[in-house]
């Protein structure tokens, strides 16, 4: 039988390269075979997993440099039913791929904008007049280069091999240990594992309601490996907040936490407990 996988594309994308690592070892594990549908954003890519079109996606939800894929936390909260199966952490090393034959000639990077962002340091230093130009994914941007020949992309190595793009400088982003974490989503429930994400709304803005809903893991010695606020986007100030804990839904501790917590917040979501591997 045939799974079908969406990620970010078109081919030659960091997600793709998620995606891939993620089926090299599923295929082992379930003797299935995967096939893998780019889609043109994040968005779309999360939709077809809760539209059915597909099985599983794979998105990208957090850069060691850049922090959060904001598009990613905002629309799983917003589809509801989506569970993490498995987080994969992948280095990231970032290309300058371009046909021109030095940098000085560059008027214009494209790239996604989380790429942009892991490359702001090296662009100041070696590009400082260039225009930054976002665009839907790195492979998008090395596509930009077939109409805009006095433009750079910020990719992947393998992205200027599929598209056989000469690469100008490599690596270029600024930290060497950008890492990012990627999200394995699907309708199934999550398999539990040694992480939990969640997010909740708190009942009002009064002092103290954020406070509770955290004291409840605190007491339970449970460890939170990170908490991110998103705006609701109904009024300016209203907050959901995501949160990872370092433990498994199907513990006992946690359940009760979970129960307790739902004293303290107005919509909680749960979107699974799952392993963390590094591919
Ligand atoms: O555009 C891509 O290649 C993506 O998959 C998004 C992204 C961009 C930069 C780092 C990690 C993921």
């Amino acid at each position: 039988m045939n799974v079908s996988l969406a990620y970010l594309g078109p081919p030659g994308t960091y997600s793709e390269a998620a995606a891939l690592s993620y089926v090299k070892q599923a295929r082992t594990r379930t003797g299935m075979e995967y096939l893998l549908c780019p889609y043109p954003s994040i968005a779309q890519t999360l939709q077809a997993v809760a539209g059915g079109e597909v099985q599983i996606a794979v998105v990208p939800v957090e850069n060691s440099i850049e922090g959060s894929v904001t598009v990613t936390l905002d629309t799983v909260w917003q589809l509801d039913k989506l569970r993490i199966q498995e987080a994969l952490v992948l280095p990231i090393s970032h290309a300058l791929i371009s046909p021109m034959e030095s940098l000085s000639q560059i008027k214009t990077i494209y790239s996604h904008p989380q790429a942009l962002a892991q490359c702001q340091g090296w662009l100041e230093q070696f590009l400082p007049q260039v225009q930054l130009i976002p665009t839907n994914s790195t492979t998008e941007a090395v596509r930009q280069l077939e109409e805009d020949p006095e433009a750079g992309a910020i990719a992947s190595c393998r992205a200027a091999e599929l598209y056989e793009m000469p690469i100008a400088a490599y690596p270029i982003n600024d930290s060497p240990d950008n890492c990012t974490r990627f999200w394995v989503v699907s309708l199934q429930p999550s398999p539990g594992g040694s992480h939990t994400s969640l997010a909740f709304t708190v009942p009002a803005n009064v002092p103290g309601s954020l406070v509770q809903p955290l004291q409840v893991f605190a007491q339970r010695n449970i460890n939170m490996s990170r908490i991110e606020s998103r705006p609701t986007k109904r009024s300016l100030g209203d907050y959901l907040f995501f949160i990872d804990l370092e433990a498994d839904t199907r513990t006992a501790i946690v359940q009760s936490a979970l129960e307790e917590l739902k004293g303290y917040t107005n919509i909680l979501k749960i979107f699974g407990s799952y392993s963390i591997v590094q591919g």
